[in-house]
């Protein structure tokens, strides 16, 4: 399969140096990381250790098979506007956060894919990337149900040694794992701790709350999502993943902007005037650190 990566950052460049080991891969990036792929190929290591030579370039090819989309939530509009003249089969999004697949299907006229994602990925300097976790990858039609695309998706992932999982619920899949972003994400963020002080301390009823919150709004929308499931999967991945820095505290470590809109803000949202008094608080206090950081 031909494939581009749209956002060679962390994981794009993880799941694109997988997929290089068995298809034609082209990941689109930024300088350095680019130039260092080109120059040197592509090492992966932590749970892998090999090294690859995908092709790298900081534009659009014209034509790919399947793009796979890994930028930040905020870029998903650049992505799609970047991908709108590139002749696709198909996309697949693997980022987190919700609305994503909804602004890539309003400008691509391909069939567009979600995914749920749960490798992890750091990357290490230009033209390295680790992986820091082997987890699942989960896709389908975005809009449920089955479809070829995503069952050849699904073949071709696997054939590259991807844990996949072809799901014909990757909507209500998504919202579970909106679920545990919201809980963990912003509540770690924001009292800047580790994922495990969630577990059996004071943060962790708030990310037991918002999650809640999370899935009476999915119910309201249709997605059968019950609280204690996804009460109980905060606090499980918050105690396997004790020792991360979550993601959003990553970005508010490194003074970068967040996905809070994509995550809580979304709740927010799709709450439609409904209390979601927990993931609003979140919303607007992690919105209110970006903005004093001049980041919105
Ligand atoms: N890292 C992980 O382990 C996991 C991440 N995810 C999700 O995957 C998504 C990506 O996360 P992550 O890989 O960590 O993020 P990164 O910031 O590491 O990667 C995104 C990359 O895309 C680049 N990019 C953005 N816009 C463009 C553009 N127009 N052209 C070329 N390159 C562009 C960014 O460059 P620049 O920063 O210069 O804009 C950056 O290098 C997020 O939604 C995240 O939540 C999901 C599961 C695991
Ligand atoms: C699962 C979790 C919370 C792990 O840290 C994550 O996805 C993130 O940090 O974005």
């Amino acid at each position: 399969m031909n494939v581009v990566v749209f956002g060679a950052g962390s994981l794009g460049s993880l799941v694109g140096g997988l997929l290089a080991r068995e298809h034609d891969v082209t990941l689109v990036g930024r300088d350095p990381h680019v130039s260092a792929v080109r120059e040197g190929g592509l090492r992966v290591s932590g749970a892998f250790e090999f090294t690859t030579s995908p092709s790298a370039t900081t534009s659009v090819p014209d034509a790919a098979d399947l793009a796979v989309v890994t930028v930040k939530a905020y870029d998903t509009p650049e992505a799609a506007a970047a991908l709108v003249d590139c002749d696709l089969g198909s996309c697949l999004s693997l980022q987190n956060g919700m609305g994503n697949e909804a602004t890539l299907a309003a400008q691509l006229e391909c069939p567009v894919l979600a995914g749920t994602c749960t490798y992890g990925a750091r990357l290490a300097e230009p033209g390295h990337v680790a992986c820091t976790g082997v987890g699942e990858v989960a896709l389908g039609p975005r809009e449920g149900g089955s479809s070829t695309v995503a069952d050849e998706v699904g073949v071709a992932f696997d054939d590259a040694g991807i844990e996949t999982v072809v799901a014909d619920d990757v909507h209500r899949r998504l919202w579970e794992k909106l679920a545990v972003n919201a809980g963990i994400n912003a509540t770690t963020a924001l009292a800047r701790v580790e994922n495990g002080a969630l577990v059996d301390g004071p943060g962790g009823d708030v990310a037991a709350a918002s999650a809640r919150e999370v899935a009476r709004v999915a119910r309201e929308q249709g997605v059968d999502l019950s609280d204690e499931p996804v009460v109980s999967r905060v606090a499980s991945v918050a105690a396997d993943t004790a020792a991360n820095r979550s993601s959003m505290l990553q970005d508010v470590d490194s003074g970068s902007r967040t996905e809070v809109d994509a995550i809580n803000g979304y709740v927010v949202d799709a709450a439609a005037g409904e209390a979601v008094p927990v993931n609003r608080t979140l919303t607007a206090l992690v919105r209110a650190w970006e903005r004093e950081r001049g980041l919105r």
